[in-house]
């Protein structure tokens, strides 16, 4: 299956070195996993959290699309990581990081036809978002947002304000270049209010999920980003009053009230391409 056309609705990171959380994440609904070896994993344990995510995911994750997160080429573990990462049965490896394409260039010299994924949160990536998303090798983006507030020296606001700028950028250079992008993490996951918040305002600036760091949040950005009943039921009405406007001779129909053109079509596809896609994740 083509990468951008799974969903991305909830996307949790596990520490590589957490054996327990690796097996608990097999018995959760979740559309995709980052395996990190970089922030979540202590000096220490890293080189044993390489092997420990090498047999982890041999085991596989069911439909769950899988990303190992490395450590930054620059840093003593970056290469060790890249090069184990490349070996492990994964769909894509995500580089921390980024600041331009040449840092993505480098890690494919090692991890060769592996599609690659960028973590977006340093305010030079942000200025270069384009060039990093037209990388041939990139399938997806995602927003490293306790990194770009700790770069701004920004304060985390509910309206999340600071972040609005290289969100944007991250989103034009995304959908540009029609790659995947994942907004960043909600840090008090035993808040489900503030949780749900982000995660509506998220969607309704188009991006196609949330990272998440625990459990507890799966649900609700499962719920956030999934088309719901109602959406998926007025897309299949927009569809079917434009076919029907079609076969006599208009191009613009109407559905409650509201004009419906050939552009609104492709959007109604879409939500019951990605609704279908869910349904087929789900189906395990
Ligand atoms: C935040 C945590 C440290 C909390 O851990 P813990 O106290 O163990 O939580 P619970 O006791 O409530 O856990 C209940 C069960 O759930 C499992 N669990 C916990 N977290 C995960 C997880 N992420 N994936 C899978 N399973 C998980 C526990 O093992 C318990 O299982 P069981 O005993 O069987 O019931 C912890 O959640 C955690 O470590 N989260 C991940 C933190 C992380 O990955 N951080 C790095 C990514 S964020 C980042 O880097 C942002 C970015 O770069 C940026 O710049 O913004
Ligand atoms: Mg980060």
């Amino acid at each position: 299956m083509d990468m951008r056309a799974r969903p991305y609705r909830s996307v949790l990171y596990i520490p590589g070195s957490k054996e327990r959380a690796l097996e608990k994440a097999r018995t959760l609904p979740v559309d995709a996993i980052i395996f990190d070896l970089e922030d979540a994993v202590a000096p220490a344990e890293k080189p044993a959290a390489r092997d420990t995510l090498k047999t982890a995911l041999a085991q596989g994750y069911g439909k769950r699309t899988t990303i190992v997160r490395i450590n930054a080429l620059d840093t003593e573990w970056g290469r060790a990581d890249a090069e184990a990462a490349a070996q492990m049965n994964c769909d894509a490896i995500l580089l921390p990081k980024v600041d331009g394409p040449e840092h993505l260039d480098a890690l494919a010299q090692i991890t060769g036809d592996t599609p690659l994924w960028a973590m977006m949160e340093t305010p030079k990536g942000m200025l270069r978002a384009a060039e990093i998303a037209a990388h041939p090798k990139l399938a997806g983006m995602v927003m490293g947002t306790n990194d770009l507030a700790k770069e701004l020296q920004s304060r985390f606001r509910p309206d999340r304000l600071p972040m609005m700028t290289g969100l944007g950028l991250c989103l034009l250079a995304a959908k540009a270049h029609g790659t995947v992008i994942v907004d960043g993490v909600y840090n008090a996951f035993k808040d489900d209010d503030g949780l749900r918040a982000e995660c509506e305002q998220g969607r309704d600036m188009g991006t196609d999920g949330k990272t998440l760091i625990h459990p507890a949040q799966v649900e609700i950005a499962n719920e956030t980003f999934a088309p719901s009943q109602a959406e998926i039921d007025l897309a299949q009405r927009q569809i079917d009053a434009f076919e029907a406007a079609g076969k006599e001779g208009q191009a613009v129909a109407v559905v409650d009230g509201k004009i419906v053109e050939n552009l609104h079509v492709a959007t109604a596809r879409e939500t019951l391409a990605k609704a279908e896609a869910i349904a087929a994740l789900s189906a395990e």
